[in-house]
């Protein structure tokens, strides 16, 4: 359960899953009308080779991503119950919590720009809850070794931080004709998501 607040404080909790979980939004209404909710949401064709490289990581032993991917390799039919590629509908998530909650209480916020510009990305997110934009463009530095922006100097600590080594890792290579297939694949879902979140995140 959440902590109760006290006068002037925020609390927040972060579940990546939330957002594709049916039942959620229903219970988080239940609990709040009225919470604000952020959504990081990334190109989905990369999202779903971050996924793989992830589970990849835990289970060497799976099969080959095109092999996961494709329903029928001849139809090149895709199969988009597999939680990587289904994650990445977030015009299917977004519109079941639209059902419950207004727009205007959820952030999206774009995974290409917080790697680009986290200061701006974060001044929105402070914008949109409500508080003062404490966190700019001097606590970042962009650390070449890592190839991601990092912090310059995280709160109680005089040394900078960079996320782990689980965050920002080289992705596995996947043949350029299944990119294909996956950008045709989720490109009316795209369109979809835009048109309902009301902005063009320019993923191809
Ligand atoms: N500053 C900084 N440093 C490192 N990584 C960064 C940063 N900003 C965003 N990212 C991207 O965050 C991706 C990992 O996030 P996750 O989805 O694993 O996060 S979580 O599941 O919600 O914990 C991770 O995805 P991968 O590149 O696929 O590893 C990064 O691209």
């Amino acid at each position: 359960m959440m902590p109760k607040a006290l006068e002037g404080q925020v609390v927040m909790e972060k579940t990546p899953r939330y957002f594709v979980t049916m039942e959620t939004p229903a219970r988080v209404h239940a609990m709040s009308r009225h919470v604000k909710l952020i959504v990081v949401v990334r190109d989905p064709v990369t999202r779903a080779i971050s996924d793989y490289t992830q589970i990849i990581s835990k289970t060497p032993d799976i099969p080959s991503f095109e092999s996961l991917a494709f329903k029928n390799h001849t139809t090149g039919e895709m199969d988009a119950q597999w939680s990587p590629l289904w994650i990445g509908l977030y015009a299917l998530h977004l519109q079941r919590w639209l059902d419950w909650f207004p727009l205007e209480q959820i952030h999206l916020v774009s995974g290409e720009r917080l790697i680009s510009d986290p200061a701006g990305e974060l001044g929105k997110v402070q914008d949109f809850l409500g508080l003062q934009r404490i966190v700019t463009d001097k606590h970042f530095y962009f650390n070449k070794t890592k190839g991601f922006p990092c912090l310059k100097k995280p709160e109680g600590s005089s040394k900078p931080h960079c996320l782990g080594k689980t965050k920002g890792r080289t992705h596995a290579s996947i043949d350029p004709d299944v990119l294909l297939r996956l950008r045709d694949f989720y490109r009316p879902h795209n369109d979809k998501f835009y048109q309902l979140a009301g902005q063009d995140f320019g993923w191809q």
